[in-house]
């Protein structure tokens, strides 16, 4: 590892000590290298070695993104240049595409091709496209895999079976192993969503299972709330493995035990702040990067105080870059006499100077 301050290895417990013994001083001799190019932050304090690795091994922050909506709730891709102008504008490394944040397990095959295609055209080669083909039913998986394969995306995903559900790591494993293989050669991360799945299998425990089953595994998106399964996971698999950190009210902990990607679904409107939080603790400012921390987290907390994730920050994100438009129920679309009352909490905390980026 390239470094200007050792860290013990990896898959030692003794990495942990350090991390939680080093004097803040220490980190003034972070071993971050930030390398700047096209106008968006990747860095790496690793060096990609393994071939599962090389496979997918892009650092920084990755943005769940919102599907935009016409008032009547059709789709609408023509939206997505000018929203992508915005994140690539705030420093966005990639984006994850048809998830949890863009409602994908509430469209349908042809409009989740549609979405796919929209942002493949206009993002290709500037950041990286990961396309989320999570389904309940395995075909329609597979189908979505291979368009995602064909269009050009440099990563897909997939949630798990969540109505007959895996339970343990082979399950697991049966259960991905056919839509991996419909796009075998694009990079395939697990999406670990426990809350929303129910599918709670140990995720170190999977990665083994799964490294001799699925040739393209390249790794997962760990947005699970339990920080010490994602912590476990790297130490047992970071180096052979890409691990998304999944939790973006405390990125800080996830760059602090040596995390180095981030996904989530605040950063279309918090990629500012993600921006900052990273150039701090690169720079070894640790208060400073406490400081942006706390205000992902306030506006986070602001905003949840008002409806679900998706609702809420669906909302905030066209506050912030172009309209988004409803979500689609279940999920409730705000009335816009909720939108301005959101609005006016985040105004008098000053959160959208906040997630401003500086000139
Ligand atoms: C419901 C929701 O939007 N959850 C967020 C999380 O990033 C969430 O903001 C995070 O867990 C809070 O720390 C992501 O899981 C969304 C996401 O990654 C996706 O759209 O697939």
């Amino acid at each position: 590892m390239a470094c200007g301050l050792r860290f013990p290895s990896l898959s030692s417990n003794s990495f942990l000590r350090f991390i939680l013994d080093a004097p803040i001083s220490a980190w003034k001799h972070s071993a971050a290298q930030p390398i700047h190019r096209a106008g968006y932050l990747r860095y790496s304090r690793r060096h990609a070695s393994s071939s599962a690795l090389s496979r997918f091994d892009v650092k920084g922050c990755f943005v769940a993104t919102y599907t935009p909506m016409h008032h009547n709730g059709d789709i609408n891709p023509d939206a997505v240049p000018r929203y992508a102008h915005h994140l690539l504008h705030n420093g966005a490394a990639g984006v994850f595409v048809n998830g949890t944040a863009g409602e994908g397990l509430m469209m349908t095959v042809a409009e989740r091709k549609k979405m796919a295609e929209a942002w493949i055209s206009c993002c290709k080669e500037r950041i990286k496209i990961i396309v989320h083909c999570g389904a309940l039913s395995l075909r329609e998986a597979q189908e979505l895999a291979d368009h995602a394969q064909q269009k050009g995306a440099d990563a897909i995903s997939a949630v798990p079976s969540f109505y007959f559900s895996p339970r343990t790591p082979v399950d697991l494993v049966r259960n991905l192993k056919p839509i991996a293989a419909a796009a075998p050669k694009t990079p395939f991360l697990y999406y670990h969503i426990p809350r929303l799945t129910h599918v709670d299998i140990d995720m170190s425990s999977f990665l083994k299972a799964a490294k001799t089953e699925i040739p393209s595994l390249a790794g997962m998106k760990y947005s699970g709330f339990d920080v010490a399964g994602a912590l476990k996971c790297y130490i047992d698999h970071g180096e052979e493995f890409e691990i998304l950190w999944g939790r973006d009210d405390v990125m800080l902990s996830g760059l602090a035990v040596g995390f180095e990607s981030f996904i989530g679904g605040s950063y279309s409107f918090t990629g500012a702040i993600a921006e900052r939080i990273i150039k701090a603790f690169e720079a070894g400012d640790m208060s400073g990067a406490l400081v942006e921390q706390k205000r992902l987290k306030r506006i986070m907390d602001l905003a949840l105080g008002f409806g679900d994730q998706v609702t809420t920050f669906k909302a905030l994100t066209s506050m912030v870059t172009i309209p988004l438009g409803p979500t689609r129920a279940p999920l409730k679309t705000f009335t816009s006499e909720e939108t301005s009352t959101l609005r006016k909490a985040l105004e008098k905390e000053g959160c959208f100077e906040w997630m401003a980026k500086a000139a």
